[in-house]
């Protein structure tokens, strides 16, 4: 669980301005148990996305009580024709008047326009869609924020400590970018410094690498090498070593060993990855093997705040990342 005091922060920010948070997959059990319990409180309002008759059904079937939550049908919608206008002029011919009615149909790209409509706030969807047809949708109709050049991610991983602590890390990006250049992974770093920042982590950035300082060969080390060393030369302040071993980023012993001088070796707590190879493996590792609670895809440089789930979340997941999510925006 991510620690309670950081989350009470998160959920009185949303009752100081509360929001509509969008859930593409409306009638998922996990989605409606989550929506079930925002709606004991008043400051987070799901929009549900599916047929109204289903989605009751699919409630009443859990045993779930969604009474106060909004559902919405595309095939229904009365904003049809304007959002069908709307997604051509963004579409900026890419997609002809048809092309976008059909892709309305469907629950990821008709969420995403609630959202970029101001329909609602936010949007986290991914309980069944999988991560490609989740964010597709925003990176053509949101687009980046002005000053980043690409979307991203991060995963928050926490876990409780037996001393009633967390310890909570930062992993970018294990989710969208498949083969990053060493300058998005500048990209990537900073951004995911920033998010770890927003859950109480000090920033240590290690650049991951199957190499420490040279000892392996490779287009990836010097990859990873110059992403870091670019790092270093856009953001000063922030405490950040690369490429090393995972190893040395975590084992005071071993980094002192591989790196001797890093601050950050033995100790960091933000986790630079390769490749979505390594980052997708390294945070599901750490997930189920390691007794970490892990939340995100948190998209990072995106125009609006719009997150994915893995398939393989649970209620509790959605309810937090859906909090998550509305508090960031
Ligand atoms: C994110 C992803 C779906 C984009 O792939 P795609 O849809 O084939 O991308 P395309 O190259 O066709 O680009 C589609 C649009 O998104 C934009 N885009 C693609 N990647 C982007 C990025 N990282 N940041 C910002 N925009 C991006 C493109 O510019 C393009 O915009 P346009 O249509 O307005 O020109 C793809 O990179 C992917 O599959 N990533 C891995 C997802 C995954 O499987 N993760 C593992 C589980 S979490
Ligand atoms: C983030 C992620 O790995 O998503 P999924 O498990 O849905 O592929």
């Amino acid at each position: 669980m991510i620690p309670m005091e950081m989350f009470n922060k998160l959920i009185e920010t949303l009752k100081a301005n509360p929001k509509r948070i969008v859930f593409t997959e409306g009638t998922d059990a996990r989605i409606l148990e989550a929506s079930a319990r925002l709606l004991t409180g008043s400051w987070l309002k799901p929009v549900l996305v599916g047929n109204v008759d289903e989605v009751k059904k699919a409630a009443a079937e859990h045993g779930f009580n969604i009474d106060g939550a909004e559902i919405v049908d595309p095939e229904t919608y009365e904003g049809m024709e304007a959002m069908v206008e709307k997604m051509v002029e963004l579409r900026k011919g890419k997609m002809t008047a048809d092309e976008c009615r059909a892709a309305l149909k469907k629950g990821n790209y008709f969420g995403t326009m609630l959202v970029k409509m101001g329909v609602a706030d936010c949007l986290l969807g991914g309980a069944t869609y999988s991560t490609a047809d989740t964010v597709r949708p925003a990176l053509q109709l949101i687009k980046t924020k002005p000053g980043n050049k690409i979307v991203s991610s991060c995963f928050i991983l926490v876990r409780e400590t037996s001393t009633g602590g967390a310890d909570v890390l930062a992993m970018g990006d294990c989710a969208i970018n498949i083969k990053p250049s060493d300058d998005e992974l500048v990209e990537i770093a900073l951004e995911t410094a920033k998010c770890a920042k927003i859950f109480g982590i000090d920033p240590k950035v290690a650049f991951l690498s199957y190499s420490t300082k040279g000892s392996g060969k490779g287009e990836d080390v010097d990859k990873m090498r110059s992403a870091c060393e670019k790092a270093k030369a856009a953001a000063p302040d922030l405490a950040m070593d690369g490429e090393m071993q995972f190893d040395a980023a975590v084992s005071p012993t071993v980094g002192q060993l591989k790196f001797p001088g890093s601050k950050v070796a033995g100790y960091a707590n933000t986790f630079i990855f390769p490749d979505i190879n390594a980052g997708n493996i390294g945070y599901k590792i750490a997930q189920r093997l390691g007794g970490f609670d892990a939340y995100g895809p948190i998209l990072l440089g995106l125009n609006a705040p719009i997150n994915d789930l893995s398939r393989g979340c649970n209620a509790d997941e959605v309810y937090s990342m859906a909090i998550i999510t509305a508090a960031l925006s």
